[in-house]
């Protein structure tokens, strides 16, 4: 009986803890800290990266929920999504839009109180623009809606650093740029893979409107634009040597593996999109370890 009990209970919180997306939430959070690091050059007040850092983790994890809820009936349709809380009826509509309001006005209280209203601003901002720009005014209607959905995706470096200083800067959007540029290469590789599964739900991603040669060609244009600007943060004079020639050798290998995409017939590019991410974590990490030592 307890045992149930305990089953059902790790159950549920397994699927409220799904519904954050919390793999996106960590490396939303290791962007952060850069900001941060960036804006002290240095080690930034341990309590204001705590507050800093929950405050965003809140805004990406309830606007990432707020996704899911205005999303659920295309989730439904979708092979890659059917199963998540919402549409396999794990957490009921009512119950997921509580949680995300709960976690954004948590978001709000915390940075508001604990840190500053420039960062409040950026992070607001932020699921402003993942929730309502990118989720309910574009997704099902453009594939604009990646590029334009980035600008929330981009933002948090900037919370991070606005945390840190009070005010907004050149330097941050460096940081921003990085990550403009590396989302839509990260999603068009999964939207290649999914195509069906988006034209079948509706959703006009770039290989449903323009074709996957087309995606493709736009796929390796951004990874190779990617490339300069990652060595940009050293160019501006922020880091130094070490992150230097790590961003190069990781660029170089991000633009190898996505010719090796661009030439495959096949559309499957799974270890594409998984090095999207390892690339993004190891570059922002490597800046960290340039600034402080
Ligand atoms: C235009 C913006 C973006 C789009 C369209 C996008 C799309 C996606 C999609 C469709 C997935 C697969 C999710 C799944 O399998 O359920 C994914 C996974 C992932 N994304 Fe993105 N993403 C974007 C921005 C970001 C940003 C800004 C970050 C973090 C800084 C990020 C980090 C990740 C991570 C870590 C994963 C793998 C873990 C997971 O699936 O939860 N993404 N993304
Ligand atoms: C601080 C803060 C608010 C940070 C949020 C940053 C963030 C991760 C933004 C990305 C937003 C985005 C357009 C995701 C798209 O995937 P989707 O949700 O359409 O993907 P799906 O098809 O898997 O649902």
């Amino acid at each position: 009986m307890v045992a149930k009990a305990v089953a059902t209970y790790t159950n549920v919180v397994r699927d409220y803890i799904l519904l954050t997306k919390p793999g996106i939430v960590m490396l939303v959070l290791i962007t952060a800290l850069t900001g941060m690091y960036l804006a002290k050059r240095g080690f930034p007040d341990s309590w204001l990266i705590f507050w800093s850092l929950l405050g965003t983790g809140l805004a990406s994890a309830g606007s990432a929920v707020l996704n899911q809820f205005f999303d659920r009936d295309i989730d439904a349709v979708m092979s890659r999504t059917k199963n998540r809380p919402i549409p396999s009826g794990s957490v009921s509509s009512v119950n997921a839009l509580l949680f995300g309001v709960i976690l954004l006005t948590l978001s709000l209280y915390i940075m508001l109180a604990f840190v500053n209203p420039v960062a409040t601003f950026f992070t607001v901002m932020a699921s402003f623009f993942y929730v309502v720009v990118y989720t309910l005014a574009l997704k099902r209607r453009s594939p604009l809606a990646t590029e334009i959905g980035g600008i929330s995706g981009a933002l948090p470096p900037v919370i991070g650093y606005t945390s840190v200083t009070g005010q907004f800067g050149i330097e941050p959007l460096i940081l921003f740029l990085i990550m403009f540029v590396w989302q839509p290469p990260h999603f068009w590789v999964l939207a290649v893979k999914y195509a069906e599964d988006y034209r079948k739900a509706g959703v006009p991603t770039l290989p449903v409107v323009k074709g996957i040669f087309q995606t493709k060609v736009r796929t390796l244009l951004y990874t190779a634009a990617l490339f300069p600007i990652s060595l940009l943060p050293t160019l501006y004079g922020i880091t130094g040597k070490i992150y230097f020639f790590t961003a190069f050798a990781l660029s170089l290998v991000y633009l190898i593996l996505t010719l090796r995409f661009f030439f495959s017939k096949s559309s499957r590019g799974m270890s594409l999109f998984f090095y999207s991410i390892i690339y993004l974590a190891l570059l922002f990490s490597v800046m960290v370890f340039d600034m402080v030592r």
